[in-house]
């Protein structure tokens, strides 16, 4: 296990973040490593986005330090989809398969959470959003054919996306996590535009699908502020409550989204008019 903290900020001190600050603050350069778990704890809503990639052994999701409990679930929620080859997620004894794109949620006060391959040749990568947790709500798989898809967006826009809803309040009861994954279709760079915010909400942007040779420019900021991070493959950023998180890449690419914080309202968001960013 491997962990990092990381504080919160406020968009007052963030006008004045040069790149490198604003790359350490926010981006999660890296989510895996071969045999490992590796975590990163913001106190943006005490969020973790994380990933656990089992190749040559199982791997137990450990307790961390600043957590201070006695097992990590113990007073958490976690939320898990696999970005790699098929793999197994076993709960206190009870083991969930997951292909490529499934999700798992994980309810408060499990014991055990072990991750493994099911293949070494071809090794799950399962990314990982935690948050706390006062009520343990039951386990559950959701499928490819369990997400709620919608389609956003439009060609000439280059915005045309398909949203999968994968953790959120109409498929699995949680205390605050929620989360999804948005495909930009083929020729479609732009990501959540029109942006938005959401005050009472963070959130965390996992890219993965990028082309290896082609990035993404994240957005982030308040509208009159607007910054941006470039991003590679299977890299993640963290968007505080009062940023907005946009993005367009030099190809298309696909996105993980996790939420928490005041409310699992998915469609309460505060968007911008294009023409007022600056
Ligand atoms: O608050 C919602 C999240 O930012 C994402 O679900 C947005 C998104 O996937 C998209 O518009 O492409
Ligand atoms: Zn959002």
């Amino acid at each position: 296990m491997k962990y990092e903290s990381r504080y919160s900020t406020n968009p007052l001190d963030f006008k004045h973040y040069d790149t490198k600050r604003t790359r350490e603050q926010y981006l999660i350069p890296q989510l895996f490593e071969v045999d490992e778990i590796m975590l990163t704890y913001t106190h943006e809503d005490r969020f973790i986005a994380g990933g656990a990639f089992p190749m040559s052994k199982a791997l137990k999701l450990e307790t961390i330090e600043p957590l201070k409990a006695d097992y990590f679930l113990h007073r958490r929620e976690l939320g898990v989809v696999n970005v790699g080859g098929k793999g197994e997620v076993s709960v206190d004894g009870v083991a969930y398969v997951l292909d490529y794109k499934e999700a798992l949620y994980v309810g408060s006060g499990d014991k055990e959470v072990i991750f493994k391959s099911l293949d070494s040749a071809a090794p799950a990568q399962f990314y990982l959003n935690s948050t706390p947790a006062h009520q343990s709500f039951p386990n559950k798989k959701i499928g490819r054919e369990d997400a709620i898809q919608i389609e956003l967006g439009s060609p000439e826009t280059a915005n045309h996306r398909m949203l999968n809803k994968l953790i959120v309040n109409e498929t699995v009861e949680t205390c605050q996590l929620q989360m999804g994954m948005t495909a930009l279709q083929n020729g479609s760079v732009w990501n959540t535009m029109p942006a938005h915010v959401h005050d009472r909400r963070m959130e965390v942007y996992f890219y993965f699908e990028v082309p290896e040779d082609q990035a993404v420019m994240h957005l982030m900021g308040e509208q009159e502020e607007s910054r941006h991070i470039w991003m590679h493959d299977k890299q993640a950023v963290i968007s505080p409550a009062w940023s907005m998180h946009s993005g367009a890449g030099t190809a298309s690419y696909t996105f993980i989204w996790g939420m928490a914080g005041e409310n699992l309202d998915y469609g309460d968001m505060d968007i911008f008019k294009i023409t007022d960013l600056k």
